[in-house]
């Protein structure tokens, strides 16, 4: 959902049925008098890939989205004037009265820019992708715009797409481009139409994947891979910030093949955008902050973190490819990524902490996730068999056995999660085996799925 506040006494601009997450930020930034653009500040309501009755709200000014403290400050502040008026019906009637409120397409002009930027890159043609086949899985979000508002009318055949009309429900998969079903669907899609692409949003379309003519997925390590590719040919040597979670083939990837600088931050997209925007502000040139969730910003598109753009500068590598008298559709997508190391075993286990054990003694949860990440990292150093990352912003990276974990607190909730990527699963259990170890006094923590993972 959708709307813009612009200057006082704020006139409301709904746009128009669905938006997305980042055409609400756009709105901000694009000059436009019809619309009423730019619009001061915007708010996305939105449950992101949660389940329908988890809706939350998502601010915008042009200076990119408000964080904890200022989106704090604001719902107190419409809390109290909503304690104001709720038992007032005729302060109701005048607040409702005095509103302004105007409806516009906003979408489609969010789109037409989409649409500019796929021709401008490819040299100005009308329809550069002209016998493309694309199909898009948008998950019953609000991803299916893409279809007839951007492919479309760049030429594209976009027969096979899915799941194309909103529904809050999700009744076909979740709209997540990390999650295995979701992935199987546009996988699928791309197979059955004998496409040349296939591309998955989420819901509200601030994150998105994409799969070559093969079946071959681009999403998580491999899209940032991707990513850094197309970004590292534009700006050599650039920096590229990622979460922490992304693998240690990705950084030989980024800095062996590519010649760029590998900078794994901490989860969380807004923290790799601000951290983007901090380097280059102390000089050093990034241009791509991105995360394996498949969130990702470009400093070329004001910071927004677009899943709609990150498709668009792999639409544009497509029909450039073809201008300059490369055919064989995504194959110039995926010969890109050739030389990415993938590990054999990728997981990642979700320990809880029971918030309500004696073992908390009254504390936080997240002082205990801390407590136990201080355990692990003394074990850490008593082992000769594990290395600690020298480099690390979020909890307690290590490398052993020909692979790697992370052991982090969950950005939102009380849980520490574990991502471990090894050359096999024996590796992958002997790893998993020593973080068990090494926190199985902390009775607060269900290790139950990291037991079940090797196997006791
Ligand atoms: O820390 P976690 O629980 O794994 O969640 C981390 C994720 O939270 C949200 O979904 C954010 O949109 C992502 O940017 C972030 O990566």
């Amino acid at each position: 959902c959708l709307m813009s506040l612009s200057p006082s006494p704020l006139p409301l601009i709904p746009h128009g049925r669905l938006a997305s997450t980042p055409a609400m930020f756009n709105s901000t930034l694009t000059e436009n008098e019809e619309f009423s653009c730019p619009v001061d500040g915007s708010i996305m309501i939105t449950a992101s890939h949660l389940p329908y009755n988890r809706n939350g709200f998502k601010f915008f000014t042009s200076a990119g989205g408000l964080g904890k403290p200022d989106i704090k400050d604001i719902l107190e502040r419409a809390a109290d004037i909503y304690k104001n008026i709720a038992n007032d019906d005729s302060k109701r009637a005048e607040t409702a009265a005095s509103l302004d409120v105007k409806r516009v397409d906003y979408m489609s002009v969010y789109a037409s820019n989409l649409v500019a930027a796929v021709r401008k890159a490819a040299g100005n043609i009308e329809k550069p992708l002209e016998g493309f086949h694309i199909v898009v899985d948008a998950g019953n979000g609000a991803g299916g715009f893409f279809v007839g508002k951007v492919l479309e009318p760049l030429g594209a055949i976009t027969s096979g797409s899915q799941f194309l009309e909103p529904d809050g429900l999700f009744p076909n998969h979740i709209p997540n481009p990390e999650d295995k079903t979701a992935m199987k669907a546009i996988t699928k899609a791309v197979l059955d139409n004998r496409a040349d692409l296939g591309i998955i949003f989420d819901t509200d379309v601030d994150r998105s994947a994409a799969v070559d003519s093969s079946g071959r997925e681009f999403n998580r390590n491999r899209l940032i891979a991707l990513m850094s590719a197309i970004i590292l040919e534009e700006h050599p040597g650039t920096t590229i910030v990622t979460d922490s979670v992304t693998s240690d083939g990705l950084t030989t990837f980024i800095e062996k093949k590519l010649g760029g600088k590998h900078h794994r931050f901490k989860r969380g997209y807004k923290n790799v955008i601000d951290e983007a925007i901090r380097l280059n502000s102390v000089g050093e040139e990034a241009h791509l902050a991105i995360e394996t969730s498949g969130h990702g910003a470009l400093k070329e598109n004001h910071w927004l973190d677009d899943g709609a753009y990150l498709m668009v500068k792999l639409l544009n590598k497509l029909a450039s490819a073809r201008t300059s008298g490369l055919g064989g559709g995504s194959k110039v997508l995926t010969d890109m990524v050739e030389g990415l190391e993938e590990p054999a075993v990728a997981v990642e286990l979700r320990l809880k902490i029971d918030q309500n054990h004696p073992d908390l003694q009254g504390g936080s949860f997240r002082d205990y996730g801390e407590a136990v990440l201080k355990q692990l990292e003394n074990t850490v150093e008593l082992d000769a068999k594990l290395l600690k990352a020298p480099v690390n912003y979020e909890g307690v990276r290590v490398s052993g056995y020909g692979g790697w974990f992370l052991l982090r607190l969950s950005l939102h909730d009380p849980v520490l999660p574990l991502n471990i990527e090894a050359p096999s699963k024996e590796d992958a259990v002997k790893l998993a085996h020593d973080v068990l170890n090494a926190v199985k006094e902390f009775t607060a923590l269900d290790t139950s799925a990291l037991t079940k993972f090797v196997g006791v």
